[in-house]
């Protein structure tokens, strides 16, 4: 008699990356669980369906509320986020159980199609004064900002596909996205230029855990942590966990300017890089440091102190003004400073 399946359950956002994420995970863990049917629930969270308002303005847990809802509810086993839209903090009962391998972490450009095809412009560095580049994101506005005064900041919202197309036919020459997410999409074509702190002319650091997938369990389910494990990166989860600690110090949120980049430099030796910068572009503080990490603890502790840093350095104000700004309803869109 054929032994009896079990099903694991998973929840995920419904957006075309995030399905094509849970396939991966799926194909990845059912050869080492061939008697695991692994069942998916999809659901839109608050940051799918409202596609219009800024980020900042509707609050942490934009993108993952909804499905750890369901967690703590007992409707799914774990959930598979994307690591760069998890709170630093999590709510109570949730635990990351696994970080799998990273993706590339890096920003890159995607040009509107026209000037792609013309080859009018390739990188940032082409665009004359008054280019407009579409993002939602304070953090890629800030840097680059800070690198290209003269070229605009527009929002712009939606998934990849939505981003892409407003790009090729609104009002924009180019958008900034996740490498990650055009890669695993396979629209790796329509990249551009990759964004990084060496880029010439001008690149930025990418966001906190962006690249990597996180799967989130209920604190104590060793059953689930055990399915799930063989996909757990030792070298992501510690660096992730380094760059999560700098913006839990800051008292960031995914909607802050911080930028961070990490690096093994040696077996043991993480490099860990990171800014803050104001949403207009014109202050900054960058520190970095490289410290022998074989734990979380040492990850974390790495975090906090070149946060500590940074926010001696000047950091704490920017990101005080960054905040204020926020709870007075302030500048809240990118594309209103
Ligand atoms: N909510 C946006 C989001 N969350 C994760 C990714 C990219 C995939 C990743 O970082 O793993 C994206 C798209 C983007 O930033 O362009």
């Amino acid at each position: 008699m054929s032994e009896q399946k079990q099903t694991v359950h998973i929840g995920t956002r419904r957006s075309a990356l995030a399905l094509r994420q849970v396939d991966l995970v799926i194909a990845a863990l059912q050869p080492h669980h061939p008697n695991v049917h692994f069942q998916v629930h999809a659901l839109a969270t608050l940051g799918d369906k409202n596609q219009t308002a800024s980020l900042p303005s509707l609050g942490k847990g934009l993108w993952t509320n909804e499905l750890e809802a369901k967690l703590f509810n007992n409707e799914v086993d774990f959930i598979v986020h994307c690591l760069k839209d998890v709170p630093t903090t999590l709510p109570e009962g949730g635990k990351i159980g696994v970080v799998t391998e990273r993706e590339d972490p890096r920003d890159v450009v995607v040009m509107k199609k026209k000037w792609a095809d013309e080859g009018k412009y390739k990188v940032l560095a082409d665009l004359p004064q008054g280019a407009v580049v579409g993002t939602s994101s304070v953090r890629r506005a800030a840097q680059l900002r800070r690198q290209y005064p003269r070229l605009v900041f527009k929002d712009v919202r939606g998934n990849i596909e939505t981003r892409m197309r407003k790009c090729d036919e609104e009002d924009y020459d180019c958008i900034i996205l996740a490498a990650a997410g055009l890669l695993r999409m396979g629209y790796d074509e329509r990249i551009a230029q990759w964004l990084d702190s060496t880029t010439e002319g001008g690149g930025m650091l990418h966001a906190v855990g962006q690249g990597a997938l996180a799967m989130e369990v209920r604190e104590g389910d060793e059953k689930t942590l055990e399915i799930i494990k063989p996909l757990c990166h030792e070298k992501t989860m510690l660096a992730t966990f380094a760059e999560r600690a700098v913006m839990r110090s800051l008292e960031g949120g995914c909607s802050v300017p911080i930028g961070v980049e990490t690096k093994w430099v040696e077996d043991n030796k993480l490099q860990l890089k990171a800014t803050v910068v104001s949403l207009d572009g014109k202050q900054s503080v960058d520190g970095q440091t490289v410290e022998l990490v074989k734990t979380i603890e040492e990850a974390e502790e790495m975090g906090r102190k070149l946060a500590e840093d940074l926010a001696k350095r000047g950091a704490q104000n920017i990101l005080d003004v960054v905040n204020q700004g926020r709870a007075s309803g302030g500048a809240l869109k990118v594309g209103d400073l």
